[in-house]
């Protein structure tokens, strides 16, 4: 039995994880955290009176009083890494869908998990559409060498760019040629060409109206190819968040990307 506590259980993908999480039969929702008040949320979302559920807004305390084996952070860029490094001594199952993990936290989860024997799967996008998007990104790459990427998101989104879009450049990067051949160019307005990360350009959109889309966009001689992802609501992650709790039981340490769990 899966015994999960979710970390930014009041949230918008909080909310939906632990949707998903009571619909499976050997998934166990034992702990919920928030900082704003979940304790209403969570019965009416159950359905259910659920006592057995701990809610609070402290996950160490959580911990202490609960028998979990899993946590599922979905916090923010800010709190995340706290949550990770609480778990990591408690040596318990981390699946983190919160963006903003550099590589340098990265290799910080991977110090703390030397010689534990706790799992972490770190996925910037659930999605298996997002997925495949960034994988035909990576395949183009070797083809065309001239690349930007705009994502866009609903108006809440607090980290720009997305995780989405630095993993697309990372992966992008692995199949890039280095050299750009770009002219020399005047920003008259600072920031008018985006970000860079990995020598590629990114634009972040943030609208109302929005969940997640990306378009990954190539030019070439006499042409451009664009591959774009959308998702249209947060049921589209859930998937992919139940099969990296699965997933915990067949890996090692720490995997980054959701792609290197599944048979691509
Ligand atoms: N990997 C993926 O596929 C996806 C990842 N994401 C990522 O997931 C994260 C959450 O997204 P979303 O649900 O839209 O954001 P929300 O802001 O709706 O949810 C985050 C929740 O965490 C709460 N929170 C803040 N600080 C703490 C803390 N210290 N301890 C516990 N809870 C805390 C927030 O409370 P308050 O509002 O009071 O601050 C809020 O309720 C983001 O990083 C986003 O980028 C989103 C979608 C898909
Ligand atoms: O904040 C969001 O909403 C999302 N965040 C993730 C990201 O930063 O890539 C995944 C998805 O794009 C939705």
């Amino acid at each position: 039995m899966k015994k999960i506590i979710v970390t930014g259980a009041n949230g918008k993908m909080g909310q939906e994880v632990i949707r998903m999480i009571s619909e499976q039969e050997d998934f166990e929702l034992v702990g919920a955290v928030d900082v704003s008040n979940v304790g209403d949320d969570i019965h009416q979302l159950l359905g259910i009176d659920a006592p057995a559920v701990e809610i609070s807004d402290d996950l160490a305390l959580t911990l202490e009083k609960t028998d979990a084996n899993v946590l599922v952070d979905f916090t923010n860029v800010t709190v995340v890494m706290d949550n990770v490094k609480v778990a990591m001594e408690k040596e318990i199952d981390v699946v983190v869908g919160a963006t903003g993990i550099t590589e340098v936290d990265l290799d910080r989860i991977k110090e703390m998990n030397q010689g534990a024997t706790n799992k972490v799967i770190i996925a910037p996008n659930f999605a298996i559409g997002a997925i495949l998007m960034m994988q035909f990104a990576k395949q183009a790459a070797k083809f065309m060498d001239h690349v930007e990427i705009i994502e866009l998101h609903h108006d809440r989104k607090i980290d720009a760019p997305s995780g989405t879009a630095i993993k697309t450049a990372e992966l992008i990067g692995e199949n890039l040629s280095k050299d750009k051949n770009e002219i020399e160019q005047i920003e008259k307005i600072s920031g008018a060409r985006g970000g860079e990360h990995d020598n590629i350009h990114i634009h972040s959109v943030r609208l109302p109206g929005l969940v997640a889309h990306q378009e990954v966009i190539f030019g070439g001689l006499g042409q451009t190819l664009t591959i774009r992802h959308d998702s249209i609501n947060r049921k589209s992650f859930m998937p992919g968040v139940e099969l990296a709790i699965r997933k915990l039981e067949e890996i090692e340490g720490v995997v980054y990307g959701l792609d290197n769990v599944i048979d691509l």
